[in-house]
């Protein structure tokens, strides 16, 4: 079989109000980032399907008639499949690392759609300028690139049309196509995923998720804000799993505690769309702060805190400046608010404290462009071409 090479990319994302929450049905506020992850695809000949996963030290590869093996003539790819990769893998339930997870999820999606045909042979990569399993959607970017890839180079869906401004983009068929692939792979890295990571993974920009429905908030004020990396490592499946187990344990009191959740993340859409209204004053800033800090409050409830995000929040509290934990939390990244009259000598000596506690820690503005179609490569030449090599 004939597959296309192709280089994609999708970013990262900081969720403002919701993690968790948007779990249960609740509303979700989040944003694409300008670090990402990129997948280079490339056909090969030797009867082998490898992957090269640096950020987490992993390279492997199969020969295509053992995989072969593993698929049932005529079957629909379901959950049977997965179960015969992890028999494959030599993995258990509770075996599932950095490592299994993301081979597991590689081989799901590419048996799952080449394995009606013949398995092509191919050499993927993938790096990333995310942290890994931090909190700013490293699972999810890296599923969209699989997603897109993938399905690319399968031929479900066509190279995305070229742009007068050299960008490429795909029909929005064509993304709802990736994003549903993408999000079973956050199935089996997470577990039970939202959906929202994937979603801001294929489209980009800021969105209002709730219970699978996207609101895209095209009309948002450029925020400033520090993401700090605590370097706790943590893994989302076991805190949403967490989360759940608290949720079953005291109904009464957790399933308020999510519709506090929810009030905040509207509250804070509202002034968001007041910014872009009205004069920005500092009252907005002084709302979104509260909001931060109670939002902050009720993640501690829900039992995803750290102390070293409680660190984050102490250190950045210090200079007057607002934090909260962002994705899955335990651990992993924080983001602060920056007001815009913030002296950049106070941003500098923030950063220089939070550094001073060990964590990785950089300015950065939310919006930015969603995914990407970075190129698409015939044989060694044409950029942005369809034709299948
Ligand atoms: N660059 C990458 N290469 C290969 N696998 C990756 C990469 N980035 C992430 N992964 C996979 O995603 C897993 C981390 O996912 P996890 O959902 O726990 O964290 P996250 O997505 O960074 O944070 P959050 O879900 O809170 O936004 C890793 O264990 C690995 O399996
Ligand atoms: C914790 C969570 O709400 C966000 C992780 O970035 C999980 C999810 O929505 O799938
Ligand atoms: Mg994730």
């Amino acid at each position: 079989m004939k597959v296309r090479d192709c280089l994609v990319s999708a970013p990262g994302k900081a969720i403002l109000h919701g993690e968790h929450a948007v779990v249960h049905g609740k509303v979700a506020l989040a944003v694409s980032l300008n670090r990402r992850t990129y997948l280079h695809l490339k056909a090969t000949s030797d009867g082998t399907v490898c992957i090269n996963l640096p950020n987490i030290d992993t390279f492997l590869c199969w020969n295509l008639s053992e995989l072969k093996q593993l698929l049932e003539a005529g079957q629909r790819l379901d959950f049977d499949l997965l179960k015969r990769l992890r028999d494959f893998m030599g993995l258990t339930n509770g075996n599932l690392d950095t490592s299994n997870m993301a081979t597991l999820t590689f081989l799901y999606i590419y048996m799952s759609l080449f394995g009606s045909g013949e398995l092509p042979s191919l050499k993927v990569s993938v790096w990333s300028e995310l942290p890994t399993g931090a909190g700013l959607g490293s699972s999810a970017a890296y599923s969209v690139c699989l997603a897109a890839a993938l399905l690319c180079a399968s031929g479900a869906i066509p190279a995305p049309l070229k742009e007068w401004d050299h960008t490429c983009r795909w029909h929005q068929e064509d993304l709802e196509l990736i994003n549903s692939w993408a999000f079973q792979g956050e199935m089996i890295i997470h577990g039970n995923p939202s959906g929202v990571d994937n979603t801001v993974g294929t489209w980009g920009g800021m969105l209002r998720f709730l219970a699978g429905k996207i609101i895209p908030l095209s009309r948002v004020p450029l925020i400033r804000i520090l993401l700090t990396n605590t370097k706790v490592p943590r893994s989302t499946k076991v805190l949403v799993a967490r989360v759940k187990d608290r949720i079953n344990k005291f109904p009464p009191i957790m399933i308020p505690v999510l519709d506090t959740v929810d009030a905040v993340s509207s509250t804070c859409e509202k002034v968001l769309t007041e910014m872009t209204r009205e004069p920005i004053t500092g009252e907005h800033y002084n709302t979104l702060e509260e909001l931060i800090d109670i939002n902050q409050h009720l993640l501690n409830v829900m039992g995803v805190g750290h102390p070293a995000l409680d660190m984050v929040c102490r250190v950045t509290l210090a200079k007057g400046l607002h934090s909260k934990l962002t994705g899955a939390g335990g651990g992993g990244c924080g983001i602060t608010l920056l007001r815009p009259e913030t002296d950049s000598a106070i941003i500098q000596s923030t950063m220089q404290d939070l550094k001073d506690c060990g964590f990785d820690c950089w300015e950065t503005s939310i919006g930015g462009p969603g995914f990407n179609k970075v190129s698409c490569f015939n044989g060694d030449f044409a950029l942005n071409r369809n034709d299948e090599i």
